[in-house]
């Protein structure tokens, strides 16, 4: 199996960005880490030369204020700003202007749409160009990756020092080849006695993922692969919402299968909670599925991407574990090409629908008509 290589050069931390003061020089990467750490603080960003952005959900700025948002198209969209049509999805930048300059609070019900029963009037506004698209692109981005609302106070007043980076940044701290096995342990589990928990860690991104591998490692054999995403109300609490706790217990059990019968399994725990728009932006979106949203429409109305996982990430474990073909317990086609497009051959997939229930039944028909998985 793979080692731990250290990824890093020893200069790491001495990228220059142009223009930048000298404090704020570091790799893109290390500057991508610093900007989501602030999002989630409420600190202001600053992307490139564009000018400076305040957190709507989370900053703490009660003298900040601006005449302009930046917010989803999405989010426009329920403010009724016409000429949205041009953004091509929900979760893209627009930039919008009110008649008079807004503070954090007047903001908050514009990013939020739990709040759009307690304030229905908001505004005037108006749509504006946005000349730094790719920096509001990448703010978008960054807020998901943040877990926060993406919305965004746009060059406001007394918003304080803002955190620098530039857009093309997030490509390199998307990079998974900075990811490095941190340690492994022996881990009997229920399922099985003959497992192994193996833990992942790349510098600049706090989630930890981690592989259970189930049975002896036998790399002429493909392994039984199972790509889970995390799901906090789903595999701990038994949320029955959704099909996630029983497709992990199931697919432990078969990897178990497996192992008895001389092959193995792996099991990804992919630290990529709401199919990566994080654990609050999830319940979010099941509040809005209580008003009636399906689980696509609740992400769409919140301005969030319906899919954001980060597949490379599975290839690049994988390949770490010394596995370039699976055998991939899922339901979902695009899951399949998602991995094949990373490098990692998928010699079957095999199918794994649990029962339905009375709660998921509509999610799981959503899945099959809208999001086009494979489930009878
Ligand atoms: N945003 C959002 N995420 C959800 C919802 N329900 C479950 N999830 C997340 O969805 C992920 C599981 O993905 P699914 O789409 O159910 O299944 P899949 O892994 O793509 O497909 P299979 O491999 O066939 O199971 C987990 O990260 C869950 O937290 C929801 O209603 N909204
Ligand atoms: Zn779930």
């Amino acid at each position: 199996m793979g080692k731990a290589v250290r990824p890093y050069p020893a200069d790491y931390g001495d990228g220059q960005l142009s223009a930048a003061p000298a404090s704020t020089s570091a790799s893109p990467a290390r500057r991508v880490a610093q900007a989501v750490d602030a999002l989630r603080h409420g600190w202001p960003i600053r992307i490139g030369e564009a000018p400076v952005l305040l957190p709507v959900e989370t900053a703490l700025a009660p003298q900040a204020s601006s005449d302009r948002a930046l917010i989803s198209a999405a989010r426009a969209a329920t403010l009724k700003l016409a000429n949205q049509r041009e953004a091509a999805s929900g979760h893209a930048p627009v930039l919008i202007r009110s008649s008079a300059p807004m503070g954090l609070d007047e903001a908050r019900p514009i990013a939020d749409p739990a709040l759009d029963l307690v304030v229905p009037l908001k505004g005037p506004f108006r749509a504006e160009t946005i000349a730094c698209k790719a920096e509001a692109e990448a703010a978008m981005e960054l807020a998901r990756l943040a877990g926060i609302l993406p919305a965004f106070l746009f060059d406001p007043a007394h918003a304080g020092e803002p955190v620098r980076l530039a857009a093309s940044d997030l490509a390199a701290w998307s990079d998974q080849v900075a990811l490095t096995i941190a340690t492994r342990a022996r881990l009997p589990i229920s399922a099985s006695e003959e497992a192994e928990v193996i833990a992942f860690r790349k510098l600049d991104d706090m989630r930890e993922h981690v592989a259970l591998v189930i049975g002896n490692p036998d790399f002429d054999r493909v392994p039984l692969v199972r790509l889970h995403s995390e799901c906090l109300t789903g595999d701990i609490f038994g949320s029955l919402k959704c099909d996630c706790g029983p497709q992990l217990d199931a697919a432990l059990a078969r990897m178990a299968e497996e192992a008895k019968a001389g092959g193995w399994g792996i099991l990804l725990y992919l630290r990529q909670e709401g199919r990566g728009i994080g654990l609050i932006n999830k319940l979010r979106a099941y509040r809005l599925q209580d008003a009636g949203f399906d689980t696509v429409d609740a992400n769409a109305r919140l301005g969030l991407p319906v899919e954001a996982r980060d597949f490379p990430v599975a290839a690049r474990m994988l390949d770490l574990l010394g596995v370039n073909a699976v055998r991939l317990l899922t339901n979902n086609p695009a899951k399949v090409a998602a991995l094949e497009a990373a490098g990692v051959t998928v010699a079957e997939r095999v199918e794994h629908q649990l029962p339905a229930n009375a709660h998921n039944q509509r999610y799981l028909a959503t899945k099959r008509d809208r999001a086009g998985h494979l489930l009878k």
